[in-house]
């Protein structure tokens, strides 16, 4: 019986203090580990060694990683290739899929993650070598797409790679979300990293067309077929011819027009109105909503035949309340994109905003986010976003929810919501309440811990820049509740303990660090029992 193979990993990063952590936490797991220093000395690394997993880092000096993933899908197709890297923008993740890396991790990254992703790509490559397989993934064409996709969530990642992974064939994808989570980006993005990104892309808006004008927009019609009709037109279907067509809201539309569609997807096949001539069309179909489709089927308002037809691949994006890691980046970005527009020429926000941003729920998604951080930045005196910069109905909502231990109320968010969903870019920001609020005085930027660290032990972050979230619950209760921080503080960790215990009083008392006596005179003195 022959002996058991070691799997061996090979680490190219610039990083030395990575490759470090990376090496012990993996020797520790009996893996034969290699390290490289750069991308061309990993190549001829992976050339010598053979490596059953290579932990790529993507920004390195000399070879990018991007470029030498390419290379070593060349050199040695059955290695698992694991992209890491701190600046992951949505374009390299889809791009590491579409090259055919294995998977892709974000520093900083917790070390657990990295071995049970390694852990998994050991196994991947040797079920790949069992079968005797060599990788079919090729390197797709390298075309650059305008990316404007932010995302290093988990969730996101998730989306990208599966953007990566459906671009390529023709196959019909439907993208659902809350209203304002990107899915029209999404879409454009499958388009742009598709085969078909040389011919038209054409989006339309199924809710905004009037029921009676929808199907001579879609298809056509003839000069005459209806009041109104005094010329031939080329409808949206046959224009696309070739490429890509995005239909927005497609919950929004008619029956009658769900039939012409289903028929469009299934023979590639349209009329005109007014026309009895069948023309055909190649179109891909992408569809997006924020209805739920699957219970208008049952309702029978949207087609069945056509949800199944539509719903082949299905991307659901999180709302971005269930991603709020993206929120840093995301207003970074909004910031970055004003200052190129000339729109606004605010840098960034301050660690307290920030902070509090990062307590509310965004019932507008990002569309929201963009909307709050363009007034904010054209409010804002300085360099940076202060949280008096931020609109007060908001900062109000964050506070108040922290006061009562209640997620931000749905009367609040709908308040919030129904102030800050201009579309985007096209409106100008409302010089509100916001330009008279009392500024409070900044505070000391928060320390961020700087230079690379040791080597981590296992569920440590690398890298991770270290915040103090009191600065940011101080900042904001000092703009609202001057007279009485401790006790506002006080009340809201009570109420807190309390929750998170179920109401039980011992446990709650004993997270808080008091004696029951003097839990049970803290509850009623500020009333929450
Ligand atoms: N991940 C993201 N990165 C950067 N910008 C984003 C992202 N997601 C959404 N946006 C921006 O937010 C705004 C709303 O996005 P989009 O129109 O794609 O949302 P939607 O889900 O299609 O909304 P609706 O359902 O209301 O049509 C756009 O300006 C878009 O550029």
């Amino acid at each position: 019986m022959n002996a058991p193979i070691t799997p061996k990993v090979l680490v190219i990063d610039d990083d030395n203090d990575l490759r470090y952590s990376l090496k012990r936490v993996l020797s520790g797991r009996q893996y034969e580990v290699l390290e490289a220093a750069s991308g061309e000395e990993g190549l001829s690394m992976a050339e010598q060694h053979n490596p059953h997993v290579i932990l790529l880092d993507n920004r390195m000096g000399g070879m990018s990683g991007m470029e030498a993933l390419q290379h070593l899908r060349g050199i040695n197709p059955n290695a698992m290739i694991i992209l890491m890297t701190a600046y992951g923008t949505t374009q390299t993740t889809i791009e590491a899929m579409k090259f055919g890396a294995f998977d892709y991790i974000m520093k900083p990254f917790d070390l657990k993650k990295i071995l049970s992703l390694t852990e998994s790509a050991i196994a991947a490559s040797k079920d790949l070598v069992k079968a005797g397989k060599e990788d079919a993934a090729s390197a797709v064409s390298n075309e650059d797409i305008e990316g404007g996709i932010i995302g290093s969530s988990s969730a996101m990642q998730e989306v990208f790679k599966m953007i990566g992974q459906v671009a390529a064939s023709d196959v019909t994808v439907m993208v659902t979300g809350e209203s304002g989570t990107g899915k029209e980006l999404i879409a454009r993005a499958i388009y742009q990293n598709s085969l078909r990104a040389q011919k038209p892309y054409i989006a339309v808006n199924c809710a905004a067309i009037p029921e009676n004008l929808i199907e001579s927009e879609l298809f056509g019609h003839e000069k005459g077929s209806f009041t109104g009709a005094t010329n031939q037109r080329i409808g949206k279907f046959e224009l696309c011819d070739g490429g890509t067509i995005f239909l927005d809201e497609i919950g929004d539309m008619a029956l009658t027009t769900q039939t012409k569609i289903l028929r469009a997807l299934q023979e590639g096949e349209i009329q005109r109105v007014g026309s009895s001539e069948t023309i055909k069309v190649n179109v891909r179909m992408l569809a997006a909503t924020n209805k739920p489709l699957e219970e208008m089927v049952k309702e029978k308002t949207f087609r069945e035949d056509l949800y199944y037809r539509l719903n082949v691949v299905r991307i659901q994006l999180p709302p971005l309340r269930e991603r709020k890691e993206d929120v840093p980046k995301l207003i970074d970005f909004v910031l970055k994109r004003l200052a190129r527009d000339s729109k606004a020429d605010t840098k960034s926000i301050s660690p307290e905003a920030l902070a509090l941003l990062n307590q509310y729920r965004w019932p507008g998604n990002v569309r929201e986010l963009e909307n709050l951080i363009y007034r904010s930045a054209v409010l804002a005196q300085g360099d940076m976003i202060l949280i008096k910069d931020l609109p007060q109905e908001v900062v109000k909502a964050i506070t108040a929810a922290a006061g009562t231990a209640e997620p931000v109320t749905a009367e609040s968010e709908v308040a919030v919501s129904a102030s800050h969903t201009e579309p985007a870019g096209g409106v100008e920001p409302v010089a509100s309440a916001t330009a008279t609020a009392p500024a409070a005085e900044p505070l000391a930027p928060v320390a961020v811990a700087g230079g690379s660290a040791p080597a981590a032990e296992e569920g440590t972050l690398l890298g991770q820049p270290s915040v103090d979230p009191y600065d940011a619950v101080y900042a904001a209760l000092r703009e609202t509740h001057v007279s009485n921080i401790l006790e506002h503080g006080e009340r809201a960790l009570i109420a807190r303990a309390l929750a998170e215990c179920g109401g039980k009083q011992v446990k709650a008392a004993e997270i808080l660090g008091m004696t029951r006596a003097t839990l049970r005179k803290r509850i009623d003195q500020y009333d929450l029992s």
